[in-house]
């Protein structure tokens, strides 16, 4: 399905121009609902839409998640949103644009709600232990004209009986009565600051590390045909995860990550 224009009653697009466009975000629209934000920036892209484009709906119905996971939650109990860049750092970097999200949605979600958001490696914002924002970030555009489409989705309204798994969350659940439109202001303004900052070379390891539960523990990480326990130590310039291990040092760049104890 695609996008149903609309005035969203989730998602205030007046108040959110207001408090965010001016400089990486130079266009932004709100849809009641859509089939997947990502889908639409994508078909935006090619389409020549520019960078610097967000959208957000108060529902998806085919919403993405990773691997090939749909992204469902009821109408207006969910932000789902989607934003257009086109990173200048080397392709090889952008294993960074999901971690850069998930230390947005982090602060925006810290500074909306006072709750204490933590990031579990490459991206899962986690409070309380809970699983409150997926993002999917996906590469568009060709060779000459590389993009990224930055994709997140955070629960806000879900009831307990709502959630998609057990150990997912809201901030609702969580207590906080936060509206969406002031999150999605707090976490984009968040987001073009960290984008900003790698996208000009500037380190930002240091700050991710901070807001990281997974650096400095021992931890397995699950692989499609074998499990690997070790310490994490840190992330590369990929993106990746650096795990201190009995052979040796080892990089991951996808995998699922359990944490068991801090080292
Ligand atoms: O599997 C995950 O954890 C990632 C889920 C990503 C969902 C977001 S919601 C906005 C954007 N549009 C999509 O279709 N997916 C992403």
């Amino acid at each position: 399905m695609d996008r149903v224009a609309g005035v969203s009653a989730f998602l205030d697009a007046d108040a959110l121009r207001l408090a965010v466009l001016g400089g990486l975000w130079t266009h932004l629209d709100t849809v009641p609902t859509t089939g997947s934000t990502n889908a639409d920036l994508t078909r935006a892209s090619a389409e020549g839409a520019a960078p610097g484009l967000v959208l957000a709906s108060g529902h998806q119905s085919t919403g993405r998640g990773r691997l090939a996971r749909r992204w469902e939650a009821p109408q207006d109990t969910s932000i789902a949103c989607s934003v257009l860049v086109a990173p200048r750092r080397p392709m090889p970097e952008w294993g960074w644009l999901p971690l850069l999200v998930g230390m947005a949605v982090t602060d925006g979600v810290r500074a909306a709600t006072g709750l204490d958001a933590r990031l579990k490696w490459p991206n899962d914002v986690l409070v309380a232990g809970r699983k409150l924002c997926g993002i999917l970030c996906e590469s568009v555009g060709g060779v000459d004209d590389p993009r990224a489409v930055l994709g997140f989705g955070i629960n806000v309204g879900l009831r307990a009986d709502q959630l998609p798994v057990p150990t997912a969350t809201s901030t609702r659940l969580e207590g906080s009565d936060v509206g969406a439109t002031p999150l999605l202001a707090a976490v984009l303004r968040s987001l073009e600051s960290w984008f900003t900052a790698w996208d000009r070379g500037d380190s930002v390891v240091a700050e991710y590390r901070r807001r990281c539960d997974t650096i400095g523990r021992e931890v397995v990480v699950h692989l499609a045909d074998s499990d690997v326990t070790g310490e994490a130590v840190g992330v590369d310039a990929g993106g990746g995860l650096v795990v201190r291990t009995a052979s040796g040092p080892r990089t991951f760049v996808a995998g699922d990550v359990e944490h068991l104890r801090p080292a």
